[in-house]
């Protein structure tokens, strides 16, 4: 059983909110998307105006990457949204920061700067190993109670999503508390069920394949984006070399394995793209899959029309539709059709779930509008719809509880 702000004696409680605001970064460094930030605006003005005292934990990019920056413009950022000051100390866990902490009153609120800056934060652990690392012995004697909104990053066992809350009295934000809802009961939802797996998370897009193939849960599985281009190499398709050698260098090889025999076990319920567009001479030219290989240096880049007419009558029956990655790199406007048309598509069913970071901002790009859900996470939620359990929410339901106010 998950606890939720609803549990939580917040008024006078200093309470650490770890979100999940990983988000596009500008040239210059800063925020390029308020996205995820705004997503989690409900759980941290509640906490605020129940007089809590917030400390907020997030991480921004992977180590070494050009979105690896501070969390400065999110503070920024953060402050507009909440329509209050929103002060940014550049330190985690260290004397600075515990300092502000403590001198937070209620209904302040600190941003602490991004939790991968210190090396353990971005290794996995045990959540009893977890709670041993520096970020959470510095901050477990200033904080009486952790929430956890980042459900986007709950596939990850890293200190602050799972050492935090065995240590501390543990409760699901405003954000987790959603998805869990919605993600946590997709057998409950009406058949027949299609699953849209498009974009490039090739090895999770597998798992999440096989297991509603294997439980039943799917009556189809349509494939898209990198995913379907792994699928077509699997079923014998040559795709040239400019696909494969992007396949090969994502380390994605072993799944064309994965893929074929998924195929044999399950092929009448999989659905592959009949068509691929590519640039050719600088525009989108459609190959039906018969006329590939494509051209030199030419990529399959989305799906073409004869595919989207076969999809297209596919989700016509469908009650249910979860849908994972875009159909193809939506990024360059020649390329966005698929994405466009199939999503546009899939909002006719009666239960429309989206899931992904990229997949979230292909469709605000697009326009495209009108889903049940769209979930903040992306592995996170394929992960769930494996019904894997999620490292962050196992933790959650363990933590310990709040003591009584006069204890
Ligand atoms: N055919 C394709 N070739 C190369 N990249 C693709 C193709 N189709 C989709 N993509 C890329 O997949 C990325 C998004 O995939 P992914 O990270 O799995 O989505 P999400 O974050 O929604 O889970 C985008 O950057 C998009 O350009
Ligand atoms: O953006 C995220 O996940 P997503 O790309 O699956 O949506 C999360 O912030 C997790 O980030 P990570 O994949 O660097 O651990």
């Amino acid at each position: 059983m998950i606890e939720t702000l609803d549990d939580l004696d917040v008024e006078g409680t200093t309470v650490g909110v770890r979100v999940d605001v990983n988000s596009p970064i500008d040239d210059d460094g800063t925020l390029a998307d308020d996205a995820r930030l705004r997503a989690h605006v409900d759980t941290l003005s509640e906490l605020l105006e129940r007089g809590g005292r917030v400390a907020v934990l997030a991480h921004q990019g992977r180590p070494g990457g050009d979105d690896f920056v501070s969390l400065e413009s999110h503070a920024n950022r953060l402050s507009t949204l909440l329509d209050q000051p929103v002060e940014y100390v550049d330190a985690t866990f260290s004397s600075a920061a515990r300092k502000t902490i403590r001198t937070l009153s209620n209904g302040d609120c600190v941003v602490l700067e991004n939790t991968r800056f210190y090396s353990e934060e971005y290794m996995e652990f045990d959540p009893e190993r977890a709670a041993q690392t520096h970020l959470v012995t510095g901050l477990e004697s200033v904080l009486d109670a952790y929430v956890n909104d980042a459900f986007a990053a709950s596939h990850r066992s890293q200190p602050s999503l799972v050492g935090l809350p065995t240590v501390l009295p543990g409760y699901a934000g405003r954000v987790m508390e959603a998805e869990l809802d919605v993600l946590g009961s997709i057998e409950e939802t009406p058949d027949p069920r299609v699953y849209v797996i498009g974009g490039a998370k090739v090895s999770d897009s597998i798992d999440v394949a096989w297991s509603v193939l294997e439980k039943g849960l799917a009556d189809h599985v349509i494939t898209a984006g990198v995913v379907g281009n792994v699928f077509l190499i699997a079923d014998g398709v040559d795709l040239g070399d400019a696909s494969s050698d992007f396949i090969y260098d994502q380390g994605y090889w072993d799944e064309i394995d994965r893929a074929a025999d998924l195929l044999d076990a399950y092929g009448d319920r999989i659905a592959l793209p009949r068509d691929v567009a590519v640039d050719r001479d600088g525009d989108r030219y459609e190959l039906g899959v018969n006329a590939l290989p494509p051209g030199d240096g030419e990529s399959a880049m989305d799906i073409g029309d004869s595919t989207l007419e076969y999809y297209q009558r596919i989700l016509a029956d469908a009650e249910t539709v979860i849908l994972n990655g875009p159909a193809g790199v939506f990024e360059d406007d020649r390329f966005q059709k698929g994405t466009r048309r199939l999503y546009d598509t899939a909002t006719d069913s009666s239960t429309s779930i989206v899931g992904g970071g990229d997949t979230a901002s292909a469709l605000r790009k697009l326009g495209v509008e009108g889903f049940s859900h769209v979930s903040t996470g992306g592995g996170a939620a394929l992960r769930m719809l494996t019904a894997e359990p999620l490292p962050a929410v196992t933790a959650l339901q363990n933590a310990p509880e709040q003591p009584a106010a006069d204890d």
